[in-house]
């Protein structure tokens, strides 16, 4: 591994939005040849601190440093000159051009006459491709590759431009098991055999112990500390990120009732079942599947985001013949989808709109009780931790943790009767602490009311096993298991298990 030198230090850097003060003088060194794990607790301000890095934020004050060269700032295409470069959770990448056409995209190989030099560009793509050791074609065309591949062009479109920093923002949030580990494999090469400085941002900690060289904890806005991996364990991590988390047990023993709330007799989706499952009431259902496996779709097709669905769904006395979110919502199915910002959020509306937003229809405006709405919405903001807990704060503001907060707050206010309630991965981007509250407020939720379940999609084992009262394994949109959570992770793995699975086919099959 290279000795490590500062590559880029950030240097008393403040970014306000108005009189809010989020990022609040970070003294920050990213060493080259170092993979730099950045955590934090929902609205830390970690998104931020990128955007100044990646040129999207304008810092308030303060500098970036780079080769002793001081920034006040960049634009984007400047970052990219300074070498700085950031991969998304939202790849940027065109579907129908080649690997190679997109690695070069926006800055292609020219002939001495102007024209496009595919040559070169496959030439050189191949060789980014050897240097990362990714066995992909430069001439596939991107749409045909798995999401694991697909980040790999993300990286390999990255590592062509030799940057001195790289930015991971929780890469893993799509990506099966072995992808997983795949990725973290490549992280570390690029930073321990490249030389390249590595920032990975996560509230994953599994992973920060399995890739991380140091540690940084953002808590509001500032550093608290930055330490060695190897001076570190889990339990630190967590009480820095979240104080008090820790002492957040599984409140005790759920007792399962024998009364039948929903049942799914040979109920079957565009991709899924047939399916033949009955959901108890006041139990916790978890769907647990790789990627491609058919939660999503499951999920919204009973929340009647998706049509076409066959067989008989029955919830209490009635047999649902929904075939749209308002029919569902009325009949007590309400969903949280996995992909909130573009699904689920009005970025412009306010957090008190947004929370409200469902419910609505049943009260006419002339007729609300705004002074109701904001009781419920402090309750709430409370309860779920909210930050900030400001009902004028407009949904777009929100760090992503906490938009996704502002969604499960809408049916966890109690505002409408929801009887089923769906969830597509509950947690994803929420923070450590949070999270176990959220666990919490879901159990709570079955509890606190007969007649009531929930049904969520995971991805990740830990939560299964967390949260679900019984999981149910989903593996090519069949129902193969139906487990209780006293396996073990590695059993459950086991039995999700697929033979590798064409994403393409999967892509097609599953189109309603
Ligand atoms: N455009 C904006 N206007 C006002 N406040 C903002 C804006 N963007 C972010 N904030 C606030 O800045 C704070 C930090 O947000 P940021 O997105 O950096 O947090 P984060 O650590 O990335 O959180 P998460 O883990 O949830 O992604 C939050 O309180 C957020 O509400």
């Amino acid at each position: 591994m290279p000795a490590s030198t500062a590559s880029i230090e950030l240097v008393r850097l403040r970014k306000s939005y108005g009189p809010v003060e989020v990022l609040r003088g970070v003294d920050l060194e990213f060493r080259a040849g170092e993979v730099h794990a950045l955590l934090g607790a929902n609205g830390a301000g970690k998104s931020t601190l990128l955007g100044c890095l990646s040129g999207a934020v304008r810092p308030t004050s303060g500098s970036i440093v780079v080769d002793g060269q001081a920034f006040q700032g960049f634009a984007p295409r400047e970052a990219l000159d300074a070498g700085i470069s950031i991969i998304y959770q939202h790849f940027q990448l065109a579907p129908t051009l080649s690997v190679s056409d997109n690695v070069f995209l926006g800055d292609e190989i020219r002939t001495q006459s102007s024209l496009l030099d595919r040559r070169k560009q496959r030439a050189a793509t191949s060789d980014v491709l050897q240097r990362i050791n990714l066995n992909i074609s430069p001439d596939a065309l991107v749409e045909d590759l798995s999401v694991g591949e697909q980040q790999g062009v993300e990286i390999a479109r990255s590592v062509r431009r030799e940057p001195r920093l790289l930015i991971l923002d929780e890469p893993t949030a799509a990506l099966g098991k072995h992808e997983v580990e795949a990725l973290l494999a490549l992280v570390r090469r690029l930073a321990h055999d490249l030389g390249v400085a590595v920032v990975y941002v996560t509230h994953l900690l599994g992973e920060v112990m399995d890739v991380a060289d140091r540690v940084t904890i953002l808590r509001e806005g500032q550093v608290l500390w930055t330490r060695e991996r190897n001076d570190v364990v889990i339990a630190d991590i967590v009480e820095a990120i979240s104080p008090g988390a820790l002492s957040v047990h599984r409140s005790g023993e759920r007792s399962a009732s024998s009364a039948r709330l929903a049942s799914f007799e040979g109920f079957r989706t565009a991709f899924c079942g047939p399916l033949d499952l009955d959901v108890r009431e006041g139990e916790i259902i978890g769907v647990y599947g790789m990627l491609g496996s058919g939660r999503t779709d499951l999920l919204e097709t009973i929340a009647g985001a998706r049509s076409g669905w066959e067989g008989k769904l029955r919830l209490g006395e009635a047999d649902l013949d929904h075939g749209s979110v308002a029919q569902a919502m009325a009949a007590g199915v309400a969903l949280v989808a996995s992909d909130r910002i573009s699904q689920s959020l009005f970025p412009s509306l306010t957090a008190i709109e947004n929370l409200m937003m469902p419910h609505y229809p049943q009260v006419s405006r002339l007729w609300r009780n705004v002074r109701k709405e904001h009781r419920v919405f402090a309750e709430t903001a409370r309860k779920l931790h909210l930050n900030p807990p400001s009902p004028e704060t407009a949904g777009g503001a929100f760090s992503g943790g906490n938009a996704q907060k502002l969604m499960l707050g809408r049916w966890l206010a109690g505002l409408s009767d929801v009887r089923l309630l769906l969830l597509d991965e509950p947690t994803q981007g929420v923070d450590i602490g949070s999270r176990a509250k959220i666990y919490e407020l879901l159990r709570a939720f079955t509890e606190e009311r007969p007649g009531r379940a929930v049904i969520f999609a995971t991805s990740d084992p830990e939560e299964a096993l967390a949260l679900a009262d019984r999981i149910a394994i989903l593996i090519n949109g069949q129902l193969e298991h139906v487990v209780e959570p006293t396996i073990e992770e590695a059993q459950l793995l086991s039995l999700a298990q697929t033979i590798e699975v064409d994403h393409r086919q999967l892509a097609l099959r599953s189109a309603p």
